[in-house]
């Protein structure tokens, strides 16, 4: 049994099937919900949460059959909405005390939370200003704190890089993970950038049209394409001269930006090779990594055009 499960579940909206018999099993760590927009992200997080019902199946979060008992679900489950849901007129400090008390939390517990809550997300000294003079990354903050203030296991964030610069959305990222790994809270993140959420997810899940396309590991996903990429530095066109050395050792290789992509795989001796020629030339190595594929790629390559996105 994983911490999500569903059987054959559906929704309708009139003539609109937003979700068509999903049969799924989600693990604890960090899980990434990818699809594009309509794909089916937030109406699943609203049926597993209890805030709409399915037409058809069934679903259980941490054990807790979603029809039945919704209340245990929602005292051991965080949820961070797409949309801004933050009242303007209201500090920070104040809206995540009273979600707390909402969740349960006695008055001093919930002003203990609140405070920590909002350091962890990154909003200390501004937690006492009104929230409607936020900047879109604050206002996403404030969402986050507000679903980890009562502690629990298990948080849905719709779409929390919505809006978002790359630089905040990089934060964003930053925080997802450490939710995972330090606070050891299992996460279902969304978003409809298909390769978003390769770096902090453990697994990914996608979502085509309210279809399951693919329930995956996400080292599945980028697995080891057999190729090197070297980075070299040094005076003059060091690149260039690293790669015809490469070549004139019968080494294939072409440049791939300032990076040299070498395809000969199952040669054992190819790093002790690399590393002797970059001293022969009297260049820096940089880099000497495998190359790995993207989740995009992965879709490019077997659906013959863009994934999701
Ligand atoms: N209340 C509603 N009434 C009618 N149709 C709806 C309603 N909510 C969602 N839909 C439709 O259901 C489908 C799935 O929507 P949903 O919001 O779950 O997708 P999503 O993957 O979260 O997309 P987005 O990233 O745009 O939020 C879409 O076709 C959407 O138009």
């Amino acid at each position: 049994m994983g911490i999500i499960d569903t059987q054959g579940l559906t929704k309708r909206y009139g003539q609109v099937t937003a979700l068509e018999g999903l049969d799924l099993t989600i693990g604890e760590g960090v899980t990434g919900l990818v699809g594009a927009n309509g794909a089916g992200k937030s109406t699943l997080i609203k049926i597993l949460l209890g805030l709409i019902d399915a037409t058809e199946g069934s679903a259980q979060v941490l054990g807790h059959d979603i029809r039945a008992e919704g209340d245990q679900i929602r005292t051991v489950v965080g949820y961070m909405p797409e949309h801004d849901c933050l009242p303007p007129d209201v500090r920070a400090i104040d809206f995540v005390v009273h979600m707390g008390r909402m969740s349960g939390l006695p008055p001093t517990a919930a002003r203990e939370r609140a405070a920590d809550v909002l350091r962890h997300v990154g909003l200390a000294e501004e937690r006492y200003r009104l929230m409607g003079g936020y900047s879109t990354g604050m206002k996403q903050r404030a969402k986050l704190a507000q679903a980890l203030v009562h502690d629990p296991r298990l948080v849905f964030l719709d779409e929390p890089t919505n809006g978002l610069d790359p630089a905040a959305r990089d934060d964003m990222l930053s925080l997802v993970s450490k939710i995972g790994r330090e606070f050891g809270i299992s996460v279902l993140v969304t978003s409809h950038l298909l390769g978003e959420l390769e770096r902090v997810s453990d697994h990914v899940v996608v979502l085509d049209g309210g279809h399951l396309l693919r329930s995956q590991a996400t080292t599945e996903f980028t697995s080891d394409t057999g190729l090197l990429l070297v980075e070299v530095m040094g005076t003059g066109d060091a690149q260039t001269d690293m790669g015809e050395r490469l070549a004139a050792l019968g080494i294939p290789c072409r440049p791939r930006g300032k990076l040299i992509e070498i395809n000969a795989p199952g040669r054992s001796d190819l790093h002790d090779l690399i590393r002797d020629t970059a001293v022969d030339a009297g260049v820096g190595l940089v880099r000497l990594a495998a190359d790995h594929r993207h989740i995009e790629d992965v879709f490019r390559e077997e659906a013959g055009h863009g994934a999701p996105n």
